[in-house]
């Protein structure tokens, strides 16, 4: 299971005073000598962290893979479109949101996904889309030529009662599996932590995790270095 670090946190920091330490390109090509599998990074409309400046020098300095995550507005595809991430993955945004709150769906806005895929695409960038474990938004998924999804698990990693971490458990274990009988290939993120990706790391068809505020939040207190080392070894552990 591959281990990709969202750095958006670093830039919120940075953001809290609008100058320019800590700078979250700085500690994602650390990140990477630590052993990370790839870069994450939310390019919202309203650049609440992450900013343009930032997208592009990471496109530069990156290593691994840099996955751009994004609203499927013309803005950021067309940003998208002439940066050239290694990834693009839409993800639904909403002003008033303190985070993401839920997948893209996909069956309601097919249209316009499908023409951000084309895009995409047309300028050969893979595109993963950020979506709840549910067989028809993988389906729709499929259907309009995605690369990959991105299944959200913030349910999982909010559910406090056994069965309902149980139910949101088997949710994405069923939804990963479908997926990747339909040739996607599955990624999972949001929320993920210390504690919750115990759990998590059993389900065999997941390729890849996105974990940012967590690793980030970690790091505060042990270093970049350790807290990446934690959440490898712990990733890594033998089922
Ligand atoms: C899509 C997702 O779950 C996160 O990667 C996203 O970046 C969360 O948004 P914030 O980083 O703005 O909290
Ligand atoms: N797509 C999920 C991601 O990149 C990081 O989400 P989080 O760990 O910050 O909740």
């Amino acid at each position: 299971m591959r281990f990709c670090l969202n750095v958006d946190h670093i830039a919120t920091l940075r953001n809290a005073r609008g100058e320019s330490q800590p700078d979250p390109v700085a500690f994602a090509l650390m990140a990477e000598q630590y052993g990370v599998d790839g870069i994450v990074v939310h390019l919202r409309e309203d650049r609440r962290h992450i900013n343009e400046r930032d997208v592009r020098l990471l496109r530069e300095l990156v290593k691994t893979k840099l996955d751009l995550e994004m609203a499927a507005v013309d803005e950021i595809i067309n940003i998208a479109c002439d940066v050239q991430p290694d990834l693009a993955t839409i993800v639904p945004e909403k002003r008033q949101e303190l985070t993401t709150e839920g997948g893209l769906n996909v069956i309601d806005n097919i249209k316009q996904i499908k023409n951000a895929i084309f895009r995409l695409h047309e300028n050969d960038i893979p595109v993963s889309l950020f979506i709840e474990p549910d067989i028809n938004q993988i389906d729709a998924s499929a259907e309009i030529n995605a690369d990959f999804v991105e299944l959200h698990t913030g349910h999982f990693a909010n559910a406090i009662l056994e069965e309902d971490i149980y139910d949101e458990l088997e949710k994405i274990r069923i939804a990963a599996k479908h997926a990747k009988k339909l040739g996607l290939g599955v990624n999972a993120g949001h929320g993920l932590d210390y504690l919750n990706i115990k759990e998590f790391i059993a389900i065999q068809e997941i390729d890849e995790v996105s974990i940012g505020h967590a690793v980030i939040a970690r790091a505060v207190f042990v270093g970049l270095e350790k807290a990446i080392e934690e959440m490898r070894n712990l990733i890594s552990t033998k089922i």
